[in-house]
């Protein structure tokens, strides 16, 4: 008889019957695929496949997140806006995670806090949209919503959704997964290495504050080891993934009962969140992921009301479990000083401590007149100081920030020491949804938190 360390618990019938609610509940964002049939067995075969992460890990994310919440830790979330699978490369993985590295670096040692690492990466496939369909030079075809639906070249063709990419999805995932991990568990995340991880990104201002920083580390890591320290446990860095669980046609077959706990866990990603197109109170993914374990984010709007919040809480954690719920504020720099404090009062009125997490890219859209989507590095700093001047004023902890960003030197999101403008963001723009902070924008953004974040604890 096999032997096992621990009993492996069935799941309650009502709590597994739970799980398929969402499916008698108004659903938005989901394609239209072509037949039932194919999307039935291609959700069938992923639920034949492992899961790809453990939920014991789960359980300690969401142990670092309650540190977060109670303004011991602080929350690093960082990515592509929309992965695809002709990207997962092992030079755009490792510059992403480089990047993410960095950034932790610069905030930890700004601030000295720790600093949680978590990647838009390993699922971030399937994209809301504002419009089901896109029309260029009189030709409509369904929009592009993301690897794991169809594909973005502008013919017909490509833009069906094709129920095959659902399984590609999980198989890119699993393969981006495993480098993430071969790179954070085998070395190449460990302290010493800080100046490695600037190698090979070009010449600039972030680059050269970054370099300082990471010579006064070295120091004192010198000076630590001289003094008998042992650096056996920074050789590895803890490193957990998200994405925005949004095509129930994956998120429902990685939902897995947890052999340990027999409770349900969402094993796409460690951390998954509700998006600010599909958090409504009694819609099909907030029943969906009231009812697994993991730890949630929900995005806020600048039109989302204290009562919305508060029933959102109500709904996504009743038990008031620490770590439980993220709320991710995404208002616009223009809003977020006049939208979230009203936010922030009645949490403090209220019996409940979620992690606040600002979101400074997706309220500060724009189309330029050449037609590129893009962002002002201005006007994402601002957002980013409003909300720590909310918390402040109210006395709350700014928990976290939340980024689409590459490792790579685009030119999307227009500003920054570099002066990317309108004339430049031809150059290179590469993402195929949301324009994202280019390697140096985001070290030079990590520098300004750092200093925001150092001034709250202060
Ligand atoms: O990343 C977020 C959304 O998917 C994106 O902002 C939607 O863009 P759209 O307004 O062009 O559809
Ligand atoms: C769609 C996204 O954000 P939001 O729901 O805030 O618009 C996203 O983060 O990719």
């Amino acid at each position: 008889m096999l032997q096992t360390d621990f009993p492996v618990i069935s799941a309650d019938p009502d709590v597994i019957a739970g799980l398929d609610y969402w499916r008698t509940l108004p659903i938005k964002q989901q394609p239209e695929w072509p037949d039932h049939a194919s999307v039935e067995a291609a959700s069938a075969e992923i639920a034949t496949f492992p899961p790809l992460v453990f939920a014991g890990e789960v359980d300690t994310l969401r142990e670092r997140l309650a540190a977060a919440a109670a303004g011991k830790a602080f929350l690093l979330q960082g990515g592509d806006c929309a992965e695809t699978f002709a990207d997962a490369t092992a030079d755009n993985i490792r510059n992403r995670v480089k990047t993410i590295l960095q950034m932790a670096v610069v905030l930890t040692y700004g601030a000295s806090v720790p600093v949680i690492k978590m990647g838009r990466m390993a699922g971030q496939f399937a994209k809301p949209r504002s419009s089901d369909m896109e029309t260029r030079d009189g030709v409509t075809l369904p929009a592009y919503r993301g690897d794991i639906i169809n594909g973005y070249d502008f013919t017909p063709e490509s833009r069906q959704p094709d129920p095959a990419r659902l399984v590609k999805g999980y198989h890119t995932s699993a393969s981006t997964l495993n480098l993430i991990r071969a790179f954070t568990q085998g070395g190449f995340a460990d302290l010493r290495q800080v100046h490695s991880w600037n190698k090979g990104f070009a010449s600039n201002p972030a680059n050269v504050m970054y370099e300082h920083l990471a010579k006064e580390i070295d120091k004192a890591v010198r000076f630590m080891e001289a003094a008998g320290a042992d650096f056996d446990e920074m050789k590895r860095a803890e490193f957990y993934t998200c994405h925005e669980a949004l095509l129930m046609d994956y998120e429902r077959p990685m939902t897995r009962i947890d052999s340990r706990t027999g409770t349900p866990y969402t094993l796409s990603s460690h951390f998954v969140w509700i998006g600010e197109r599909t958090r409504d109170l009694d819609g099909a993914h907030v029943d969906f992921l009231s009812r697994v374990r993991n730890p949630i984010g929900v995005k806020l709007g600048p039109t989302t009301s204290p009562d919305d919040m508060l029933r959102l809480i109500d709904k996504l954690d009743p038990d008031r479990e620490p770590g439980r719920l993220t709320f991710v504020t995404r208002m616009g720099a223009g809003k977020i000083r006049d939208a979230l404090p009203p936010l922030l009062e009645a949490i403090k009125k209220s019996d409940a401590t979620p992690l606040w997490v600002s979101d400074p890219m997706h309220g500060n859209g724009m189309t330029t007149p050449t037609g590129y989507k893009t962002r002002r590095f201005e006007e994402i700093v601002d957002e980013v100081k409003g909300f720590f001047e909310a918390h402040r004023d109210a006395g709350t902890h700014p928990g976290g920030i939340h980024i689409e960003l590459t490792g790579d030197d685009v030119t999307e999101c227009l500003g920054g020491s570099e002066h990317i403008d309108e004339a430049t963001l031809a150059t290179r723009y590469e993402s195929l949804c949301d324009p994202r902070l280019n390697h140096m924008q985001s070290l030079e953004l990590a520098f300004l938190v750092a200093e925001e974040l150092s001034a709250a604890q202060a």
